[in-house]
């Protein structure tokens, strides 16, 4: 690292000569190096000329610097000319990390005239664990600002802070990968829609209503994948884009921010904290509220308006997407094993042939249980009746095993459609039929496997131990014309596996798609917009989610027991909200909640890289996504077996809000605070299950060692507490959750509506209790750290990249409000225009 500018000729201050702050030094550059003088006490002359502002002055070699044991130069101070030695002057190095190509400035802090902390700033970033993770971190952070404090401790050494914080490629990546999976759903469930088969006048009227609406809706997915195509390389949504109809999906004011402690006794230490603004959808406004109500209504109202459609639960309309996507998986790749057996059979392999009719036995076992719900047969009748002419004396009923006997089902649908014919011949057990065949074929194909091994002279059976299950009259035909040709043996067999299979993709993809229309068919605009909320708000989120999850992954890499955890019980995320629950803030925290507790829908996977593109790649639909996440070979290779065959790794997301501000106030005087309440205790109870399974399934010896270190125990009883009081914009709930997640080795988040402000005020404080809890730093400098952080760390350079103007947006009556150590110092905040 190196230093453009070094200190500052010394100036003596003619009220406090015994401490000086900075000196005139001729430091070499390779390092910074911390100063400290002291005049001798009994120097009692006037001070030397130089103007009376030089004490004096001394030098020194870097190398010797650098040679030195403690890395420590005690020097004499003399006067100008070279005479006296009027005090001594301490040089020491300050090593903060490696940093190539890096520049730095420094700026000395001055609170109110005490002289606190040495920051230097720098624009290079720093290696976290080892420099080969920094490619491929460098690949989705940028940007980079950095700040190097030195504080003392309470046994009066000096502790060396790094802070840095950047921007993350992901902002604009994730959302794009998330925009082309929606359009790729969206588009097949049109298709769908539209091979629905003929349809009675009322369901085809209203199909041909939502095909209308879904493709204006693809279209305008596809408009705003364009736009954000045209944003190559770009990675930070800054706070007054907030409402940008083109970024909707991009997460406001996205950074790593990281704090990198080496304090004189202890090991060094990392903290990190995903800075974001709440997902929102600032776009459409908080008028009507946010996700969490909006969707609760839509529901209620969807429920209890009983004509023109049929209702369906959420769970059994998730269900129905999530059968339709294994058909569409499952399909393609029986077919795919199937043409496999059959190349295995013309080659007369009896080891391929075996494995190959293994891959097709899971297969279409998977095929065949993914049928085995409720739900696939009673969409089979409502489709029935949908079709011309097709009307039961019973109507059906979208009943499955978990809804089978609620009370509060509504009333059989279907009311208004008696002017359609009552007769019926529908044929319930026609489905059970074309579904079992599927199962009769596969065990007709592996008796024939058997069989033709068998006759080889292999060890027949061993394909198979199902041979209990075969059809005895299928089995009985294979046995009576056996032949010789294994190709030719087989394949009928696997072509009355395909038929019977596209006979039941057929009919469930059609009931199936039907249960779909019946969710768009209520309140078509209004459904159409609510997924687009809820695909945005979900899309801020997870780009969030990414990157605190890369982070952590590279930060961790080296901790066997954070690694074992990842795959055993997966990571906690803490996200902490400071937003009001008044006026609009309260959509924000509706939104926000919502997104957050979608993000349950995702696990992730860490494969090998195989090129220099080590951007995550996202598969699946709205109900569940993969995350692949990418590393290079060696570390890869580090990584726990589980891990490196693809275990999916899951992920607990947590939200604990408390609002701080005169808003916030407001709520609590004349307003609501309920939401705030129920989403803390909800989350409260989702934090204490994380933790169950985490003392569950972590091995005994760990959770002892983990026990003797943490009371997790206490802190999550403390927290309920917290939680229960009701106390007023009680922060001690955020200092609980984030100290737990910490502890839990999770995943921290701090939001706010735009992440600048109100956040930079609360990780700032963070950082210094963290000081002040874990590395001993001095009492009598934890609000001067604070201070000197919001004024010259990165935060206020945070505020400056978002509005242009170095000042936090808050005036004194703003404040008035504010718990204590929420303040930023004065002079830091004012109007701003955001
Ligand atoms: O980063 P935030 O705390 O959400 O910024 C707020 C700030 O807290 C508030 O005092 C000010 O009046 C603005 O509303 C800020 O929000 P912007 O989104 O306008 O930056």
């Amino acid at each position: 690292m190196c230093w453009r500018r070094l200190h500052q000729p010394c100036r003596a201050d003619p009220s406090r000569h015994s401490q000086l702050h900075s000196l005139s030094s001729q430091v070499g550059s390779l390092k910074p190096a911390g100063v400290r003088t002291s005049v001798l006490p009994e120097h009692k002359d006037p001070l030397p000329e130089v103007g009376r502002s030089f004490l004096g002055y001394a030098s020194f070699k870097v190398g010797e610097l650098l040679k030195s044991k403690e890395q420590l130069l005690a020097l004499s101070l003399r006067t100008s000319d070279g005479g006296k030695v009027v005090g001594t002057i301490e040089v020491s190095l300050v090593k903060m990390g490696e940093i190539e190509d890096g520049e730095a400035d420094h700026i000395t802090t001055d609170v109110q005239g005490q002289k606190c902390a040495l920051v230097c700033e720098c624009t290079a970033p720093e290696s976290v664990s080892g420099k080969d993770n920094l490619p491929f971190l460098n690949a989705v952070l940028k940007n980079p600002v950095c700040k190097l404090y030195r504080f003392p401790t309470s046994d009066n050494k000096w502790m060396r802070i790094r802070e840095q914080m950047s921007e993350s490629i992901l902002s604009f990546h994730i959302p794009k990968e998330l925009i082309s999976l929606h359009i790729k759903e969206d588009l097949c469930r049109n298709q769908e829609l539209k091979e629905l088969g003929e349809l009675s006048p009322h369901w085809d009227n209203l199909r041909k209503n939502v095909l209308t609406h879904c493709d204006q809706m693809v279209n305008m997915y596809q408009g705003i994948l364009k736009e954000l195509s045209k944003e190559t390389g770009s990675s930070f949504k800054s706070s007054s884009s907030k409402g940008e109809r083109t970024l909707e999906f991009v997460p406001v004011n996205l950074h790593l921010q990281r704090m990198h402690v080496h304090s004189p006794h202890l090991k060094d230490a990392l903290y990190d904290v995903i800075t974001v603004g709440a997902p929102a959808a600032h776009f459409q406004g908080f008028k009507n509220g946010g996700l969490r109500k909006l969707l609760h209504r839509f529901e209620t109202e969807r429920r209890n308006t009983e004509y023109q459609f049929i209702y369906y639960s959420p769970e059994n309309t998730a269900k129905a997407k999530e059968v339709l996507s294994n058909i569409n998986q499952l399909q393609p790749l029986i077919a795919t094993y199937a043409d496999l057996l059959l190349n295995s059979a013309s080659q007369h392999s009896p080891d391929s042939l075996k494995n190959s009719l293994k891959m097709l036995s899971e297969k279409t076992e998977l095929f065949v249980h993914a049928f085995k719900d409720q739900l696939v047969r009673s969409a089979l009748l409502a489709l029935y009746t949908a079709r011309p002419g097709g009307i039961l004396k019973k109507p059906p009923s979208p009943k499955n095993s978990t809804e089978e006997s609620s009370p509060q089902d509504p009333p059989p649908p279907m009311k208004r459609q008696d002017s359609i014919p009552h007769h019926s011949d529908y044929d319930e057990e026609e489905w059970d039929r074309v579904w079992a065949n599927v199962g009769k074929s596969l065990n007709c194909i592996i008796a024939m496997v058997d069989k033709l091994i068998e006759r080889d002279g292999g060890s027949g059976g061993s394909s198979s131990s199902k041979n209990e299950e075969k059809d005895p009259s299928l089995v009985d035909s294979v046995i009576t014309h056996p032949r010789e040709d294994w190709y030719e043996q087989l394949y009928p067999l696997i072509l009355t596996l395909k038929d019977c299979m596209g006979e039941v993709v057929n009919r469930a993809k059609q009931s199936l798609t039907f249960v779909l229309l019946q969710e768009l068919a209520y309140s078509l605009p209004q459904c159409l917009m609510l997924t687009l909320r809820r695909d945005i708000v979900f899309s801020q989120a997870l780009a969030g989610l990414v990157c605190g999850f890369i982070i952590k992954l590279h930060a961790s890499l080296h901790d066997p027991g954070f690694l074992q955890q990842l795959h055993t019980v997966g990571l906690v995320v803490q996200y902490e909200g400071l937003l009001s629950t008044y006026s609009d803030e309260i959509g924000m925290l509706e939104d926000m909640a919502v997104g957050i507790s979608d993000l349950k829908k995702v696990t992730f996977k860490i494969t090998e890289a195989k090129s220099n593109d080590v951007l995550p790649v996202i598969t699946g639909r709205r109900e569940h996504y993969v995350v692949e996440v990418k590393l290079p070979a060696r570390m890869f290779e580090s990584l726990p077996l589980q891990i490196k065959e693809g275990q999916l790794l899951h992920v607990y997301p947590v939200l604990f809000n408390v609002g701080i501000n005169e808003q916030q106030t407001l709520a609590e005087r004349f307003g609501d605070v309920s939401l705030q309440e129920s989403i803390n205790q909800e989350n409260f109870e989702l934090l204490k299950e994380y933790y169950t399974i985490f003392m569950e399934k972590m091995p005994p010896d760990y959770i002892s060692h983990f026990q003797e270190q943490n009371d997790l125990k206490g802190l999550l009883e403390n927290l309920h507490q917290n939680i229960q009081a009701k106390k007023r914009k009680n922060v001690e709930i955020m200092w609980l959750a984030a100290t737990i997640c910490r502890k839990l080795n999770g995943i921290r988040f701090t939001c706010c509506k735009s992440a600048k402000d109100r956040t930079s005020m609360s990780v700032t404080l963070e950082q210094c209790s963290i000081l002040r809890d874990e590395h001993q730093l001095h009492k009598d400098f934890f609000i001067r750290a604070l201070d000197c952080m919001r004024r010259e760390g990165c935060r206020i350079e945070n505020v400056l990249k978002n509005i242009k103007c170095r000042k936090y947006a808050f005036n004194m009556l703003q404040l008035m409000a504010f718990p204590k150590y929420y303040r930023p110092p004065e002079g830091t905040y004012g109007k701003a225009d955001t």
